[in-house]
């Protein structure tokens, strides 16, 4: 993504002030302020997850310095597999709500002293991923002829670094999920709570496994492969988006 951005001056994560850097593989440390079809974006590159070792609270810190850069709408994509047995391997899906297992149990970015100067202490989350962006990324995927593979559905986070059994897996699909992942609910969180909206997509990188016995293993190298396979498509939804939005 970076590459479609002119005008960029980056910073490594490590050289900011009370950012984390990432060690997972695929995950570069980088902010990159640039143009994106005209429009003034700043892009991560790389994130930290919770299964890192980190709080919620320090992996959706930068949101927290968007929103004090001015940042108004919070674009966020992510590798995920497949509950949903009727998606594929390189679909898309744009996010319309989420399960926060992790979160639910209180492991979330918004536990502790509320600082009423980002949001309420308490906050809705019932319409998180906002209606408006979802309906343009969808009807931008159909302009794309993108639509044979571009889904809208629920994303569950789940903190990892191990991917699901089988009867966990089989658990999120009664629950209602349609693909599983690692990260981007403690960000949209934070996000909402201070009144940035939110757009988001996964790549389905996998299908999860739920059947037993059945021989399948999921690895972190399909995961990247299958993720920059997919990353091309989600590349060309993302920047006609960003051109589009108000
Ligand atoms: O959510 P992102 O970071 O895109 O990547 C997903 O893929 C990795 C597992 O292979 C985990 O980090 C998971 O969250
Ligand atoms: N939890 C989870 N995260 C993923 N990220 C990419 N694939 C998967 C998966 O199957 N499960």
């Amino acid at each position: 993504m970076v590459k479609l951005l002119t005008d960029t001056d980056s910073f490594e994560f490590r050289d900011i002030p009370n950012f984390t850097t990432s060690t997972a593989p695929g995950h570069a440390g980088r902010l990159v302020f640039g143009s994106l079809q005209s429009k003034s974006v700043v892009l991560m590159q790389g994130r930290v997850h919770m299964y890192e070792g980190h709080s919620a609270k320090k992996v959706a810190f930068p949101v927290r310095v968007f929103k004090l850069l001015g940042v108004k709408t919070l674009i966020v994509t992510n590798a995920a597999g497949a509950i949903n047995r009727t998606y594929n391997v390189g679909d898309l899906m744009v996010i319309c709500d989420h399960i926060n297992l992790v979160g639910l149990a209180g492991l979330n970015p918004l536990v502790g002293v509320n600082d009423s100067r980002f949001g309420p202490r308490f906050l809705a989350m019932s319409s998180a991923y906002d209606k408006g962006l979802r309906s343009l990324g969808l009807k931008l995927a159909e302009e794309l002829g993108m639509k044979e593979f571009v889904r809208e559905g629920v994303y569950s986070f789940q903190c990892g670094p191990f991917f699901e059994t089988v009867a966990e897996s089989r658990l999120l699909n009664v629950l209602g999920a349609d693909v599983a992942g690692m990260s981007t609910v403690p960000e949209v969180l934070v996000a909402r709570h201070c009144g940035i909206r939110v757009f988001g997509v996964s790549v389905v990188t996998n299908r999860c496994v739920m059947e037993l016995d059945s021989g399948e293993e999921l690895s972190h190298e399909d995961v990247l492969t299958m993720g920059e396979k997919g990353s091309a498509d989600m590349q060309r939804l993302i920047s006609k988006f960003v051109d589009k939005i108000d």
